[in-house]
């Protein structure tokens, strides 16, 4: 027989077997040449979705219809409307100031309350809009409205550092000494050696008031505690009376990093594990705070590791470092081996939880030990990404008893090295005016020579291989790329890290997992990309993720010494993960996995709903022969 009229027959095969069942035979699929191939499979494809279109018709006739052909007048209706309320928002966001003013007149409510709290001055002063705060401020709102966690506009425009609208707001006649949950006022959360900290700073010396007693004052809180406590333990007094929130004296301790207060109330035998209404533990609090000695203290006086709050945590899983959640992961070891054998001897505490000088300077607006509500956590997401954009700046803020609880802390060491360029109008070269062949690669080459290895091509990402250790990927850096939403800040250029954090939004948006491919020949700098990629996931998904690092690097030496050689292109060419996809794996959010897939030839296996495409050159054998 010859080959043509074995293909003949292949396909005549092929053909009634789909109008049959739909069903290939592989092996005889397999035996066809590409081009047949391509065409049968297409033809089944459309065979299927006919099929699948039958189908669902039949059932909606077995089901009566009506409801699948619903009437015009029906469709109308559901149509979706935006209250005034959410426009107006929207159009203070995106300083549409026309339409600010339009909404306004046409009785936009001023008192909207925005959906992470707070007023509408609020999402001003976050988003920099002096005009509408204007517009809003005339009509008669109150620029002293505090949100859920008491913070003014003022707060937000300081730690945005919009100078613009902190002098609005001080014209207007706002109180600069209202305080928030935390007992910080707006001048707080402003960074040193701003504009904003400067006009603050003046205006309350030309006030009178006094900055530096002011911050005397704050730091004395723990002592006037100690005092109250000492007071209380000396007449007789409940030291474990709960407020209206079965919040105790030791919970606010805790998480204050009150260590001396901590010592008193437990050495005058107060309850080591009270539960507050949502099931917060002292030990629930020590740990979320990063108050690592005070965990250490709590569990030698016998606090239970193992208790559960309302969502369902154990202190060890909301602990905000590495030591703190190993302490407790042996704490709960060991007193899970004593309630099967209460002899069993308890672990050396002294040697075991001696961490007193590990406290972590948390940032109190990551923490959110009592709120519950949706509207809560927004507001405190919301504002933990304001912390972040002001890019860790504010990590000099004055600290309290244990030295270490300031308001915020940018969580990276401020000796890291960041050198990222400054956004260029050829960051995306789909936005280029002339594309053809010899501007792309004329933009590339400029870039190439300003260390601007990465470039847009839309949503692609295209590195050029430094060959040279560029300071850009710092921890730092990474966090300068974390964002509330996914979208790229506008200030940032682009990134691997933020094509990362674009997945990664995606993933929780879309709750489906998200593929990489890493394209480009041997030694372009895929592998590296990869790395990259994965060390941004890890340390976003969850606040341990940076001291995750080094055991990611570790694991990737192991896969390197047993899939990387040496090859002509590369001296540690990998031989497989050139595809990278990451799963929505938990219901807080918090975790992700990170699944490589080994990639065959050039077919993809699996099913990704959005696919991020970095792509990899190398100068030296690509670019720079081309130009
Ligand atoms: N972003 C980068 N910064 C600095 N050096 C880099 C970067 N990317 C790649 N390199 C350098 O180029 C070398 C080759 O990169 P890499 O191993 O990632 O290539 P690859 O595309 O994965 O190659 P292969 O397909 O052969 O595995 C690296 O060992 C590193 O020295």
């Amino acid at each position: 027989m010859s080959h043509y009229h074995f293909i003949k027959c292949c396909c005549f095969q092929l053909c009634n077997v789909f109008r049959q069942n739909m069903e290939i035979d592989q092996c005889l699929l397999e035996s066809l040449p590409i081009g047949q191939r391509q065409r049968l499979v297409r033809r089944m494809r459309c065979d299927q979705i006919r099929a699948y279109y039958e189908r669902e018709k039949s059932l909606q006739r077995q089901q009566g219809g009506v409801k699948a052909r619903a009437p015009a007048a029906n469709r109308k209706k559901r149509r979706v409307r935006f209250g005034l309320a959410d426009v107006v928002q929207d159009a203070i966001i995106r300083h549409d100031d026309k339409e600010v003013l339009c909404l306004l007149k046409e009785g936009a409510d001023l008192n909207t309350p925005i959906s992470s709290g707070g007023s509408l001055l609020h999402l001003c002063a976050r988003h920099d809009n002096v005009f509408a705060a204007e517009l809003l401020i005339e009509r008669g709102l109150n620029v002293n409205l505090q949100d859920e966690d008491l913070w003014t506009a003022l707060h937000v425009a300081c730690v945005c550092d919009h100078a613009d609208v902190v002098l609005l707001l001080l014209l207007a006649g706002v109180n600069v000494l209202l305080q928030d949950v935390n007992g910080n006022i707006p001048l707080d959360y402003a960074s040193e050696g701003t504009e904003t900290s400067y006009i603050l700073r003046k205006h309350l010396e030309e006030n009178g008031v006094d900055v530096s007693s002011m911050h005397a004052m704050k730091t004395q809180r723990s002592s006037k505690m100690l005092c109250d406590v000492r007071q209380l333990v000396a007449t007789g007094g409940s030291l474990n009376q709960p407020n209206d929130d079965g919040v105790t004296l030791l919970h606010i301790a805790c998480a204050s990093g009150y260590r001396e207060v901590v010592s008193v109330l437990l050495e005058s035998g107060a309850d080591p594990h009270p539960t507050d209404n949502n099931f917060w533990t002292p030990l629930h609090l020590a740990a979320k705070y990063g108050q690592t000695s005070i965990v250490s203290q709590l569990l030698r006086q016998r606090a239970n590791p193992t208790l559960l709050n309302c969502n369902q945590d154990k202190p060890s899983d909301i602990s905000a470092s590495e030591p703190i959640a190993d302490m407790l992961l042996n704490a709960e070891e060991s007193w899970l081996q004593r309630l099967k054998d209460p002899s069993a001897p308890l672990p050396s505490t002294d040697q075991r939880y001696d961490g007193g000088s590990h406290d972590l300077n948390t940032p109190v607006k990551n923490l959110n030990p009592l709120g519950l509500s949706i509207s809560k956590r927004d507001s405190l997401l919301e504002k933990c990404a304001m912390f972040r954009e002001a890019g860790g700046a504010l990590s000099r803020q004055p600290s309290q008893d244990n030295g270490l609880d300031g308001p915020f802390n940018s969580g990276a060491s401020k000796l890291e090295q960041v050198k990222l360029m400054p956004p260029a109008p050829n960051d995306d070269l789909a936005s280029l005016s002339e594309l053809t062949d010899s501007s792309l690669l004329y933009e590339m080459q400029k870039r190439f020579g300003n260390d601007q290895i990465y470039t847009y091509i839309g949503h692609i990402l295209l590195l050029v291989n430094p060959n040279k250790e560029l300071p850009i990927y710092s921890t730092l850096v990474s966090q300068l790329y974390l964002s509330s939403t996914g979208r790229l800040c506008s200030s940032l250029p682009p990134h691997i890290f933020s094509s990362a954090e674009r997945a990664y939004h995606m993933m929780l948006q879309e709750r489906r997992p998200q593929c990489f491919i890493l394209s480009g020949e041997s030694g372009s700098g895929k592998t590296e990309a990869y790395k990259h990629i994965v060390r941004h996931l890890t340390a976003r998904s969850s606040p341990k993720g940076f001291a995750l690092e080094p055991r990611m690097k570790h694991v990737n030496c192991i896969l390197e010494a047993f899939g990387h050689a040496k090859t002509l292109k590369n001296n540690n060419s990998s031989r497989f993960i050139k595809l990278l996809t990451i799963q929505y794996c938990d219901k807080r959010r918090t975790l992700l996995r990170v699944l490589p897939i080994f990639s065959m030839g050039t077919e993809l296996y699996g099913y990704w709903n959005q696919i991020n495409v970095v792509h990899s050159l190398s100068v030296k054998r690509q670019t720079q022969s081309v130009l």
